[in-house]
């Protein structure tokens, strides 16, 4: 049965959730288009670019850029060309820009010690992922990170949030999905578990709300009522 008391481990979206990461992208991304002679696009165009990882956000770019569709041949031989530049500069520049959410710290802090098993669950590639927790102070605290290429599939695939269950081994009414997108969510209920979706952050644009979530949080420590009594 689905309620918040059944709750033993969370995981959690990064870009958009924990960290706004957009301002990092859009460096990255705008130092690529820049490789070829393009010019520079807006944070918020490239904010409505994030969700699925960082090859389709560049594909979308390039799209955006050229006037090419995402699906011909040429803009897909582009993106081969180019993704290698955009990989280079964003490891180099994983955290200039880039900051944590407001409460973020201190209610991670509080679920850990309440004894909830914590993941992150992200589009972003794995080797990203990593040095981004380390620079906001955040390794300890995730017994389980899986990045966009952990597995064969990413979200809105249900096989990150069915790896955590099994690797866990959890019934599918102790998970927790928390994440601003709909890939957040629609990933949770394709897994068949609670999710919780937060305002703040991209998701193309649109009100999360439209996703059904179970519960939708203004703030990152307003998940606490649902999760700490
Ligand atoms: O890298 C992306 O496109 C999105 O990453 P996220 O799953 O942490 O929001």
């Amino acid at each position: 049965m689905m309620q918040w008391s059944n709750i033993s481990a969370i995981a959690f979206d990064l870009d958009g959730t924990l960290i706004d990461s957009v301002p990092d992208l859009a460096a990255a991304t705008n130092a690529t288009l820049a490789q070829c002679q393009y010019p520079p696009v807006t944070e918020s165009l490239v904010l409505s670019w994030v969700g699925n990882g960082a090859r389709v956000l560049m594909q979308r770019a390039l799209s955006y850029a050229s006037g090419m569709a995402e699906n011909t041949p040429e803009l897909q031989a582009l993106l081969e060309k180019t993704m290698p530049l955009f990989m280079l500069y964003y490891s180099e520049h994983l955290h200039t820009h880039s900051r944590l959410y407001s409460g973020v710290i201190t209610t991670l802090q509080k679920l850990k010690q309440a004894g909830f098993k914590l993941a992150i669950v992200t589009n972003k590639p794995y080797r990203f992922t990593l040095p981004i927790l380390s620079a906001f102070g955040l390794d300890d605290v995730f017994s389980e990170v899986l990045g966009g290429d952990s597995l064969a599939k990413m979200k809105p695939d249900p096989m990150p949030l069915q790896h955590l269950l099994g690797q866990w081994q959890l019934d599918e009414s102790q998970l927790l999905m928390i994440g601003d997108s709909k890939n957040d969510i629609l990933a949770a209920k394709a897994a068949n578990v609670m999710s919780i979706g937060l305002t703040y952050g991209y998701n193309y644009g649109e009100d999360i709300g439209l996703s059904h979530p179970h519960a939708v949080c203004e703030n990152f420590a307003d998940i606490e009522q649902y999760l700490l009594s």
